[in-house]
């Protein structure tokens, strides 16, 4: 094909005439809204664990009150591209009642100029949490529907691959099976926070010495303590953690905006323990300054949460370029597509969803039909060889409209 045909082409291509967003619960993309007796709602410590009423159950306090946003593009030819991430009805509002406009009647190879006008139109009440979220959400969606309209896969569209095949960690309370499955590390969820003082300390160290000495001495163990702990804490149990029980990484153990922690965290930290962070951050200039700061050794954004594909390219880059590993927050697809294409992302995080977990399921179960899962820990690329991120949305569920942008 000519230049001028690839350019017709890309001109031609159907314009997106249809922008819904939905909100569904129970699992997915949110996916901490869990029936009962879930891993992943067993006594984690959290920020709010100072509070002993908040402290047995993340949902308690409100960890699963958005739900799921499903965003859906339709174009001019009946395409249509989609994509979940956690979100709600707020989400929805946003996308309806304010993105929407950047949108219709619009061509999705636009993905640069209408992440633009998503971002500076919304920065005034912005920048992060929720709204990022729906930003994320169209994006996704945006290089969902262009993948299908191409016929590629969006890993092809983001330079191909550059290895064969997808290594993960498992992240949940059996690092023990997650080594039986082939995986090549296992993130537990740290379960005391500094309101449970020493004896909390010392549990949280037996957890991981039992650990340990179940998986033996070459099996990454990573905790993951979602912003629960104080830098004096965090100092403590890293050294001891790493002492006693060579842990590989200690994760998010500060507030996202203690940039000056994070900093303090990784001067203090035990030469040989990772410090890991980047979930709940936003956008390239919130990456930056982790990284400008030394804040951590690998970046972890969710790509669902970040500002989506488009951002994160950006934010890749800058790592990149710093040499700093970029291993993105658990995202079924939307991660798995990005990191089969980067030398800096070397591994892929696994959330099991399964409420054991005893077996591995489908992270974003049950809104997506037809996603890969590791099998023996690992996801071939061809297994990604579907248009857009090679998924479906699954419309036996409740899917909710609230709000609509006609
Ligand atoms: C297991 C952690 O507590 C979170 O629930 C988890 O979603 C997140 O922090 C992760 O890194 O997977
Ligand atoms: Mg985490």
């Amino acid at each position: 094909m000519s230049v001028s045909g690839a350019i017709e082409r890309t001109r031609s291509l159907p314009r997106i005439a249809h922008v819904r967003a939905f909100t569904v619960r129970g699992g997915g993309a949110d996916y901490h809204d869990q029936g009962d007796g879930h891993w992943i709602d067993d006594h984690i410590a959290t920020p709010m664990s100072r509070y002993p009423e908040y402290r047995q159950s993340r949902q308690s306090f409100g960890i699963n009150v958005l739900g799921t946003l499903v965003v859906e593009l339709e174009a001019d030819d009946g395409t249509i591209g989609f994509a979940v991430t956690t979100g709600g009805e707020p989400a929805c509002y946003i996308v309806e009642k304010h993105l929407s406009r950047f949108l219709v009647g619009r061509s999705p190879a636009e993905y640069e100029k209408i992440w633009d006008q998503m971002y500076f139109s919304t920065q005034y009440y912005g920048r992060k949490g929720v709204v990022l979220n729906a930003i994320s959400g169209v994006d996704l969606a945006i290089w969902d529907l262009l993948g299908k309209l191409r016929d590629e896969p969006v890993y092809h569209m983001l330079g191909g691959a550059v290895r064969d095949e997808l290594q993960f960690y498992a992240t949940g309370a059996r690092p023990d099976l997650a080594k039986e499955m082939g995986f090549i590390g296992g993130k537990l969820p740290l379960h005391h926070g500094p309101a449970e003082g020493l004896e909390g300390m010392e549990k949280n160290i037996a957890l991981l010495s039992d650990m340990r000495a179940k998986c033996g001495d070459d099996f990454w163990l990573m905790y993951d303590c979602w912003m629960s702990l104080d830098l004096d804490y965090a100092t403590r149990l890293a050294h001891r953690a790493w002492d006693e029980c060579g842990l590989k990484w200690i994760e998010e153990a500060l507030s996202p905006d203690d940039y000056w922690g994070y900093a303090a965290l990784k001067k203090a930290a035990p030469p040989g323990l990772l410090v890991t962070t980047g979930e709940h951050e936003a956008t390239r200039w919130g990456f930056r300054m982790l990284m400008d700061m030394e804040c951590c050794d690998i970046i972890q954004p969710d790509v669902g949460w970040c500002g989506g594909v488009t951002e994160l390219i950006k934010i890749a880059n800058y790592a990149d370029s710093r040499g700093v590993m970029m291993v993105p927050h658990g995202s079924s697809v939307y991660s798995y597509h990005f990191v089969i294409t980067r030398h800096n992302s070397p591994f892929a995080e696994f959330l099991m969803m399964h409420p054991g977990p005893t077996e591995v399921v489908p992270m974003f179960a049950p809104q997506l039909l037809g996603e890969p899962v590791p099998v023996n820990g690992h996801i071939r690329a061809s297994e990604l060889d579907r248009a857009g991120f090679g998924v479906e949305l699954n419309r036996e569920i409740a899917l909710q409209r609230p709000y609509s942008n006609s």
